[in-house]
């Protein structure tokens, strides 16, 4: 094959085939354009088979044992610990044993052109696949991220663990060092002292510390419980692993920590390297700068979608941008009005304040919008409530002595929510109430009469009203 061979013309050409470039390419074909994914691994990328789905996979089976050892009746009848293989099993079973026949079968019925292979920008409207050149009226980048390394002497060496070895471990390590107090750190410190490893979490500041206070105080008090050695605000300074397989990492504290596997879990970068990025004016690694409808700053042509653009490191959001972009491409080609005003069809506004995420920790983490910090930042007129969550009667029957909180952040001048947090066990389900309360900027006078079921712990919606005291409408 030689660069000299050009293939036909397409409406649209997407370079990576993870969940966010699957989106992408779906809306636009369903909108009549002639579309080719590129995809250099897996189709259904890094969230399939080495991030979402294999971690929930690590960490579910946990949180259900102790979901009923903290239930008394079903704490009698719990007689052992996790089934590591079974866990392990059902994980692989989760990351579809890392083989990618379903999805391919799938882009098949769709109606794209799958081009495997490593896909890199030449020119405007120009891809080039291992040494075949495509062309096409737009182009969208969904390569996603990769791990960041901190520069400490010894670590590269001693070849520590990232997030794809952790999710995809075929067995448990008896010792795991992880570094990182994040989303990531977290979860997987979680789902290893589950699974019977003697875990050490080393964390630069406080644990989730982008998150409202309380949540990290609540998650670092359950994982000291669950075994895990919490060190806050310490790093590491150097590591060296031995001939015999040992890690030795010494922290900015003066203390070792001995280990079979260290997990590095620090953060991520845009995956833009040896992409062709250069041809636009973007610098290989950084975020690429996109406006709402994704649209790369600078270009009529290309467009970001998903963690390479950095607006929200998480698949449904990254989804959501996709369905605006794949809508808002094909619009273009076909000549058609793209409705690209705040809310519109077009556009991913929700990416500015209405994100809804959840920390799979135990208890979890869940916040949709800002946090207190966040909007006082932003200039937001702010009053926040808080409310101990195991006062409210359906946490008291859904676990005994049920532990967590919640928050909401209210604009004054607006009289809506801003921001929610929740952290107990079992709150992922409650998010999508404050996500509709923040998208639909629902005044808090209409929000009295959104009356939660007896006795659930959605009930939390009403104390925290009451909390903030019922405004009249005059
Ligand atoms: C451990 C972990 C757990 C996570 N858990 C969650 C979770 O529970 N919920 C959540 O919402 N998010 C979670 N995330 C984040 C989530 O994985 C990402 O937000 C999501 O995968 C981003 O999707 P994407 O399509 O943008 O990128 P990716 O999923 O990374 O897909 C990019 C694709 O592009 C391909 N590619 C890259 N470069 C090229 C090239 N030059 N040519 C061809 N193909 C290329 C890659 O092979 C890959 O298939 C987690 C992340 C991690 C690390
Ligand atoms: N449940 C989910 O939705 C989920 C789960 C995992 C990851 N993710 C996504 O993946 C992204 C990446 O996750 P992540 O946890 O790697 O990043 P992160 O940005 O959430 O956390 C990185 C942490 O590492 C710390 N850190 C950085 N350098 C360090 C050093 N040298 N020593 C010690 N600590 C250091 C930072 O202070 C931070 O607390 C997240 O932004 C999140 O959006 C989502």
């Amino acid at each position: 094959m030689t660069a000299a061979q050009v293939s036909p013309a397409y409406d649209l050409i997407v370079i990576g085939a993870g969940p966010v470039g699957e989106n992408v390419a779906d809306y636009a074909t369903k909108r009549g354009l002639r579309v080719a994914i590129v995809e250099s691994e897996l189709v259904g990328g890094e969230c399939s088979y080495w991030a979402c789905m294999p971690s929930k996979a690590l960490l579910r089976s946990g949180s259900a044992l102790r979901a009923a050892e903290r239930l008394d009746g079903a704490r009698q009848a719990v007689t052992g610990r996790v089934d590591v293989p079974a866990v392990l099993a059902r994980r692989d079973a989760f990351a579809g044993h890392w083989k990618d026949d379903g999805q391919v079968d799938w882009l098949r019925s769709a109606g794209i052109d799958l081009l495997r292979g490593r896909g890199r920008l030449t020119g405007p409207g120009t891809v080039d696949v291992d040494g075949r050149a495509y062309t096409a009226t737009a182009v969208a980048v969904a390569t996603g991220s990769l791990p960041v390394l901190p520069d400490v002497p010894g670590l590269a060496d001693a070849q520590p663990w990232g997030t794809r070895d952790a999710t995809s471990a075929p067995s448990v390590p008896p010792r795991l060092l992880v570094v990182g107090g994040g989303v990531a750190g977290t979860e997987l410190a979680t789902a290893y002292a589950s699974l019977g490893s003697r875990v050490t979490l080393v964390a630069r500041s406080t644990l989730l510390d982008r998150e409202e206070p309380f949540a990290g105080d609540h998650v670092a008090r359950a994982l000291t419980q669950l075994g895990v050695d919490v060190r806050t605000h310490v790093t590491p300074e150097r590591v060296d692993r031995d001939a015999a397989g040992s890690v030795t990492t010494r922290l900015s504290d003066g203390t070792t920590v001995a280990s079979e596997e260290i997990l590095v879990a620090t953060g991520r970068r845009a995956n833009t390297l040896d992409l062709g990025i250069e041809t636009v004016g973007q610098r290989p690694g950084d975020w690429l700068p996109v406006d709402d409808t994704m649209l790369v700053a600078g270009t009529d042509w290309l467009y970001a979608v998903g963690d390479v653009n950095g607006r929200a490191l998480l698949t449904h959001q990254g989804k959501y941008q996709a369905r605006a972009a794949g809508e808002a491409i094909a619009a273009r080609v076909n000549g058609t009005p793209v409705h690209a005003e705040p809310w519109g069809d077009h556009v991913a506004t929700a990416d500015h304040a209405a994100v809804p995420h959840v920390v799979f920790t135990d208890p979890e983490v869940a916040r949709a919008g800002l946090t207190e910090a966040q909007a006082r930042s932003r200039g937001v007129a702010v009053r926040a409530v808080e409310y101990e969550l195991g006062s409210v009667a359906g946490a008291t029957l859904h676990a005994d002595g049920y532990e967590g909180r919640a928050k909401l952040v209210v604009d004054e001048d607006r009289h809506v929510v801003v921001g929610a947090t929740f952290v107990g066990p079992d709150v992922a389900e409650l998010l999508h109430s404050a996500t509709i309360a923040i998208v639909g900027e629902v005044p808090l006078e209409r929000l009295w009469h959104a009356v939660p079921s007896y006795p659930t712990i959605s009930e939390v919606w009403l104390r925290l009203l009451e909390a903030y005291g019922r405004p009249h409408s005059d």
